[in-house]
């Protein structure tokens, strides 16, 4: 089978809830591709340190538009972005635009830790979500 590809993304104030998740997901995540924005990656290795990731930029220097050009070249099959939405952000443009690829490509998009834990549990058990949507 060929690995997912996965994009994980967080806000500052939403990072630890990421790294935790990726944590409890650490046996899955490790059979996944794995890319990251640059500081969200660096979390997440730093918890689990055997997890191989591809960091990209931070955000606000170009990251989130690395992966929504991902989205857009077929690269990502499900992107998990863990968003704040209590703080205004300084790249809001770039996290919009990232959003929007995903829709416009149908990329199953979680963008808080239920729906990522939805998300996984569809993804384990098959269909669109493993990545048909890429075929
Ligand atoms: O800003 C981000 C998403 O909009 C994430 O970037 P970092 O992972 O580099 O903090």
């Amino acid at each position: 089978m060929t690995a997912i590809r996965l994009a994980l993304v967080a806000h500052d104030a939403r990072k630890d809830e990421l790294a935790s998740f990726a944590e409890r997901h650490r046996v899955f995540l490790g059979q996944c591709a794995l890319f990251a924005t640059g500081t969200t990656g660096l979390r997440i290795m730093e918890r689990c340190p055997e997890l191989d990731i591809t960091r990209l930029k931070s955000g606000p220097y170009g990251g989130d538009q690395q992966i929504g050009a991902m989205i857009a070249e077929n690269a990502i099959d499900v992107l998990i972005f863990f968003v704040d939405p209590l703080s205004p952000l300084p790249h809001d443009v770039d996290v919009k635009a990232l959003m929007r690829l995903a829709l416009v490509y149908d990329v199953p998009m979680a963008l808080n830790r239920a729906t990522a834990e939805m998300v996984l549990a569809a993804v384990l058990r098959g269909g669109k979500a493993a990545g048909e949507a890429a075929g």
